[in-house]
């Protein structure tokens, strides 16, 4: 943390554009803007490209851009500083990962996950093992039966830390001193934790990780992810998309591959510096905050939203876990109209939104969330379930992207 400490909420509701009249609960999905984006990228834009053109890469400071944003992130998930790597989406961050995974444990042949994992994960690691060809399962389990299914048959545990859909958490440092027990290899995905509770990847010995920046970390839609490797790993880990920014001399040209050391081997190709460039922006607010508060405003708000809409609309059953420490950011309700009353909601400016099959997730994003905005929230919540307003024709259309 830098600077003098901000109030989570207090000091950091004024760090973000919000439309009047919206009450923001998709800060899960995508983070809402902070204030300082739009002049951040229109420097390096004006400044940077505009006057330093390809210079800019040496001047600017554009080529270690995703090693030193990477520090940022490392400070937010208990990471050690020079183990994070910026850039790419999440979806081949985790392939990365994995790849690299499945590689130091080349004997076992089995990838643990659950079936709460986002779906992407679970695309990703098909496609590896086909392009692997050496007869790789992808094991799915209940997320309570991850624990009972580790074994000695298990190469890699593949699994996300803070479930989409319910909000429930795993156990990180216990599953990991386990996997490590029965020498299963690690592989987290941070993107339901990484700026929405504190993570401890250090110390829980965990192996690799990854996670986005487009939610709770507000960096903005396409924002770059993030690749962690475990320092005692880095200089071993096979890069599986070898491109030429993870190469030891990318400007040698030399025509075969040879991983850069460290973490390094883990960027690709160009990075993208303007999406970083939001990022860093965003980070200017996080360098200012303690994890730690947020971690506490954000389950005082999810417990406050758990009492009132369960004492307004007992027909919304509570998916996620009340226990403070099995449970992530968000809050989520199943409801039989759950689409269509989360279309409902968001008409009258209470923005979450809805996983199927009947899933109403509210994130709580105590940056720019506090107590009145969820007070209101649970009133309106209850204005349209009582009063029936779902069932009105225009809500039951439904989106491309929910
Ligand atoms: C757990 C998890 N992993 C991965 C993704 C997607 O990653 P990508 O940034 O590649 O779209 C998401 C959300 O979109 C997610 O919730
Ligand atoms: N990444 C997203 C997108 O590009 C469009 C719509 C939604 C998303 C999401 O991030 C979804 C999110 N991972 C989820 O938890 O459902």
């Amino acid at each position: 943390m830098t600077e003098t400490r901000l109030r989570v909420y207090d000091d950091t509701r004024a760090l973000f554009h919000l439309p009047d009249g919206v009450i923001y609960f998709d800060g899960n999905s995508l983070g809402a803007l902070p204030l300082g984006v739009a002049e951040r990228v229109n420097r390096v834009i004006t400044a940077e490209w505009g006057k330093e053109l390809i210079r800019a890469w040496n001047t600017a400071g554009w080529y270690v851009q995703p090693r030193r944003v990477g520090d940022r992130i490392a400070r937010l998930i208990g990471a050690e500083a020079g183990s994070v790597m910026m850039g790419d989406t999440l979806s081949l961050k985790v392939y990365q990962a994995l790849a690299a995974a499945l590689d130091m444990n080349r004997e076992r042949l089995v990838v643990l996950s659950d079936t709460g994992n986002f779906p992407t994960d679970l695309y990703m690691a098909e496609g590896l093992i086909a392009t692997l060809g050496r007869g790789h399962q992808l094991r799915l389990v209940a997320p309570e039966e991850i624990e009972a299914a580790l074994s000695e048959e298990i190469a890699v545990l593949y699994i996300t830390e803070v479930d989409y859909r319910t909000g429930r958490r795993h156990d990180m440092a216990k599953l990991t001193t386990k996997a490590h027990a029965l020498g299963i290899v690690t592989v987290w995905d941070l993107a339901h934790s990484a700026g929405a509770l504190p993570v401890d990847l250090a110390g829980s010995g965990a192996d690799f990780a990854a996670g986005c920046t487009y939610k709770y970390l507000n960096a903005g839609p396409g924002a770059p992810a993030f690749l962690y490797v475990a320092p005692r790993h880095a200089d071993r880990a096979r890069a599986a998309l070898s491109g030429w920014m993870g190469h030891a001399k990318p400007f040698a040209f030399d025509l075969g591959y040879a991983p850069a050391g460290g973490v390094e081997r883990m960027r690709v190709g160009t990075p993208p510096v303007l999406a970083m460039a939001a990022l860093e922006a965003s980070l200017d607010i996080w360098d200012r905050v303690d994890i730690a508060d947020v971690r506490a405003r954000s389950l005082a708000l999810g417990d406050l939203l758990i009492a009132e809409v369960e004492r307004r609309c007992p027909q919304l059953k509570l998916v996620t876990p009340r226990v403070h420490e099995r449970r992530g950011s968000q809050v989520s309700f199943a409801f039989d109209g759950g689409y269509a009353a989360m279309q409902a909601l968001i008409a009258r400016g209470v923005i979450g939104d809805f996983r199927a099959p009947d899933i109403m997730r509210f994130g709580i994003t105590p940056l720019y969330i506090g107590e009145a905005e969820v007070l209101k929230a649970a009133e309106i919540i209850e204005e349209i379930v009582k009063g029936e307003v779902w069932k009105r024709p225009e809500y039951q259309v439904v989106n491309a992207v929910t």
